[in-house]
């Protein structure tokens, strides 16, 4: 934008802000930077940069000293003469003055007239313990640390930073502290670094409004039981955990802020919540609670990747069967990062090596995953895994790899009661003793202590557990958590990060042994963002991998972009998943990535009252919307290259989205919606289509196919996403959006513009060269050849918009099929249908319809058998299809 254009912009955004549009004010600073960048000369960029900058960082410094912040405040809006601003320090008035003129002259302070100053809101800001703790820690650590980038970056030969103890920081502070201890040498920098933390995200949308904590923290016991909802690890003064006591004052079980001694002293506890207990932990120590949810807030984002996974490593000690860990950081995109956030991420280099981890190519969480694994074999090196499992229904033993999930669920037991109230029952807390006597180990196993409890990742959960033989333990405990109400001091024998030489090569005495990062060229090849090639090139079946936030900055709704660029934080969650459940091949491939982006496609109507999102129930109050709080995706190593944005558009374009999962199989990705996000089992089983393209931005992006291993997609919850309607998940997207879907919006909807349980799907033969193994038949075919497949495109693409028919039962569906394992088709239903018509089904939302060969089906009609064995014919485009009705506990295996 030029100039002109500039302002134009700037006005309109500054007429979004007075209308109070979300997202106007996160715009309009960026647009003023633009807009200086504009004017600036290249000299006024020298002066601006290596004179004013620091000189502002400087003077502000000196004037905290000074009290002259303090002192044009108490003012209250009168002037202040220099002689009086000199006084509070009996400073050099000409000295003062010197330094006010400069401050008067960025618009720190105001200049009433010679000699005479008052205050503006940000030198009163600068008064306040938040701000005036950013402005001490700001100058005295950062801005230091950073003025030191160019010579110790010179001095390593340009190297990426790697050792938490050998950053710019220790060269700028003649130090060999880590930043932690540093700081903790110093009360003044020890509260005002606190202090700051508790205010430098202010203005962004805290993570009790997108983050689905009601639901996360349900059933937890009441907190006079000692149960422990929510730990903040690494959680400062507790701000975070007082936002979520003033959101959900009804949450049951207690709250829990660790942190280090010197910041859990610093805490006033007559100024925190009785509700949140305070605690001492070094995170770097195996976590001593047991909790629903630990949360780290900006934490991994202070260390490297070894570092990040230790953290991880202790934090998943604490964890239950039912245990989340939930990490809110910055998240980079992978182009038009905003300067909040290079700036972030070039600060965490400064002070210890780390970094902002960006979204692409995936994020290194993986690699934490990853990691977790290597050590959970590392931790048990020598001791024999658990040998297997029991059923405490028909008390079967079954091995490690069957697993009791897939037992249970897979209603393969045959003494289990009922399988829908089994089902349901493991949706109860008052059944968890049920389930885990199933999921436990057998009691004649050889390492049951050891680790391996091995759980259903649809509850969260533990996934190492470290035994006697394992790596450290708790050393002294002074109380019994339960009993604890105050501080707790926790240690163990682990080894510091602090205490890790200069030298990388000195440390292998203290330090674990590292475990290697793969290597991103590993994980990534310019291949997986490439078109399909040819129709059977399955590893072709991407999404593109490099959509970044500015390929849709043009796109109209504000907010989604200034949220995805200017640097809000990502919110991810993790449970482990249980490899048990596994193919063996699968789980060698298999990692998480955390992809959510909850907020890249907010639009105003989320925040409306009465419209837009409401955080206590998860729903926006919009017609069409459905929650999305459950995106679920899973992929597989070999082929994953998926960010953030490109699910985000692909799930714009997958309508009917009421949770969406994403999961890449060994061949394929896919993507599936369902319709009950309560319902764990329902997400499990209501896959229904799969989108996949070679690009976003094509003419025709979509497709929707079948998918052999849709199964793997309901191993792993991540992430939360806002309610959102159908509209608000497009709109970030509208320009993107297929045309034909485009024109569509609205038609059938009764005009409300609202897109809804309709796929619009572009033509056919693309579509079927998608589909390697596809051929296309008849639509009536009562073929029962023993295809292998489980789908067969037959049906066109109507011109009435409603195109949910693109796929038929094969010859195969409803008939016998190999191994018991299902490949007939099943679909559920979308939304209540009533047919007088004879030999018509009625179509009760949420049904689940056996689609049953028969001449008679055509024109959109399909014959199907009900749950309760009612056969007749009725609309496909009232329904979706799911995968393997193996998947569905309320329907028995046949035969
Ligand atoms: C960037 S701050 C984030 C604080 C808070 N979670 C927030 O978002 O405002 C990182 C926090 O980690 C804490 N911390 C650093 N090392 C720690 C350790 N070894 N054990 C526990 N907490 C630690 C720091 O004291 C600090 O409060």
């Amino acid at each position: 934008m030029d100039t002109t254009q500039l302002i134009e912009a700037i006005t309109q955004c500054n007429r979004d802000v007075s209308n109070g549009v979300p997202g106007a004010k996160e715009k309009l600073l960026p647009l003023t930077y633009q807009l200086s960048a504009s004017v600036e000369t290249p000299t006024q960029m020298i002066w601006s940069t290596f004179s004013t900058g620091p000189l502002r960082a400087a003077t502000v410094r000196t004037a905290i000293d000074l009290d002259i912040f303090k002192t044009l405040k108490a003012a209250d809006g009168a002037s202040t003469s220099i002689l009086d601003l000199a006084k509070a320090r009996n400073a050099s008035p000409d000295l003062v003055r010197r330094i006010v003129a400069f401050l008067a002259s960025v618009d720190i302070i105001f200049e009433t007239g010679v000699d005479a100053y008052c205050a503006t809101r940000i030198s009163n800001a600068l008064t306040t313990p938040g701000i005036l703790g950013g402005a001490i820690y700001g100058h005295d650590i950062m801005s230091r640390s950073m003025w030191e980038i160019p010579s110790y970056l010179s001095k390593r030969s340009y190297q990426n930073p790697s050792n938490p103890v050998d950053a710019p920081l220790q060269d700028a502070l003649n130090t060999k502290q880590h930043f932690f201890p540093y700081v903790s040498a110093n009360s003044l920098l020890v509260k005002s670094f606190a202090d700051f933390m508790g205010v430098y995200r202010e203005g962004k949308e805290h993570w009790t409004i997108f983050y689905p904590l009601r639901e996360r923290l349900q059933h937890v016991p009441d907190s006079s039981s000692g149960a422990i909802a929510l730990v903040d690890v690494g959680g400062g003064l507790g701000h975070d955990l007082a936002a979520v006591l003033s959101q959900h004052p009804a949450l049951s079980g207690k709250l829990v802020v660790q942190d280090r001694k010197e910041v859990i002293d610093s805490i006033d506890p007559a100024k925190l919540d009785a509700g949140i207990q305070r605690e001492t932990h070094d995170f770097f120590t195996p976590q001593p609670r047991k909790a629903r949810l630990f949360y780290l807030h900006s934490v991994l984002h202070d260390w490297d990747d070894e570092n990040c996974v230790k953290i991880l490593q202790n934090v998943a000690k604490g964890m239950d069967v039912d245990s989340r860990i939930a990490i809110n950081d910055l998240l980079v995109p992978d182009r038009g990062s905003s300067r909040s956030l290079t700036s972030m991420d070039l600060g965490m280099m400064a002070l210890g090596s780390a970094a902002e981890r960006t979204e692409s190519p995936l994020t290194r969480v993986r690699a934490y995953r990853s990691h977790l694994k290597t050590k959970r074999h590392a931790d048990n090196a020598g001791l024999a895994p658990p040998s297997g499992f029991s059923c405490q229904y028909c008390e079967q033993n079954f091995t490690r790899k069957e697993g009791p999930i897939r037992h249970l669920e897979r209603n393969q037991c045959p003494k289990a009661p009922n399988p829908k109230r089994k089902h349901e029952s493991l949706d109860s807390r008052a059944d968890d003793a049920k389930r885990r006597a199933c999921v436990g180990p057998r009691s004649d196993s050889t390492a049951s202590d050891e680790i391996d409890q091995d759980i259903d990742s649809g509850y969260g959960g533990l996934y190492v557990r470290e035994g006697a033989g394992g790596g450290p333990s708790i050393a002294s405990s002074s109380k019994s958590p339960e009993d604890s109400t105050t501080d707790q001091t926790v240690s163990a024998g682990a080894p510091s990060p602090y205490e890790y030489s200069r030298k990388a090569s000195n440390v292998s005495a203290d330090m674990p042994t590292p475990v290697q990062l793969p290597p991103l060229s590993a994980v990534w090849s310019p291949e997986y963002s490439t078109a399909p090639s040819t129709s059977h090139d399955a590893t072709s079946y991407l999404l593109p991998a490099q959509q970044s936030p500015a390929a849709y900055s043009h796109t109209a709704t504000p907010s989604s972009l200034t949220r995805a660029t200017t640097g809000d934080s990502e919110m991810s969650e993790t449970s482990w998943y249980n490899p048990a459940d596994e193919d063996e091949d699968d789980e060698k491939q298999s990692f998480l990535i955390m992809p959510n982006n909850p907020r890249s496609m907010s639009s105003p109507a989320l925040h409306t009252p009465g419209q837009g999102f409401d955080p206590t129930t998860g729903h926006t109050g919009s017609e069409g919307s459905r929650p999305l709080s459950d995106a679920m995706e899973r992929m597989s190593l070999k082929n994953v290259v998926m960010d953030n944005h490109s699910i985000d558009a692909a799930v714009s374009k997958t309508i009917d989205s009421s949770a969406v999962s994403a999961s890449r199989g060994p061949s394929r990705f896919s993507l599936a919606t369902s319709t009950a996000t309560s319902d764990y089992n329902a997400k499990r089983l209501s896959f229904t289509s799969l989108l996949g393209g070679s690009s976003i931005k094509s003419a025709h992006p979509s497709a929707v196919y079948s998918v052999p291993h849709s199964r793997t997609a309901s191993l792993l919850t991540i992430g939360s996403r806002s309610t959102m309607s159908l509209d608000e998940m497009a709109a970030p997207f509208a320009s993107e959006v297929d045309p034909e879907l485009r024109d569509h919006r609205g038609k059938g909807d009764q005009g409300q513009g609202r897109i809804r349980r309709k796929v619009f799907l572009p033509s056919l033969p693309s579509i079927s060269s998608w589909m390697p193994q596809s051929r296309p038949r008849s639509r009536d075919s009562n073929d029962t050849d023993d295809s292998s497949e489980a789908l067969t495109l037959t049906a066109s693409n109507r011109a009435d918009g409603v195109q949910w028919d693109l796929f038929a039962p094969t010859g195969s569906a409803g008939g016998a099929t190999k191994g018991g394992k299902g490949d007939q088709l099943w679909v559920k239903a979308l939304e209540d249908h009533h047919e007088d018509a004879r030999g018509a089904l009625t179509l009760r939302k949420g049904d689940v319809i056996q689609v049953l060969p028969h001449r008679g089906s055509g024109n959109g009609e399909w014959y199907g058998m009900n749950q309760d064995s009612k056969k007749g014919f009725f609309p496909r485009k009232h329904c979706a299809v799911l995968q393997q009705r193996l998947y569905h506990p309320t329907i028995p295996e046949e035969g």
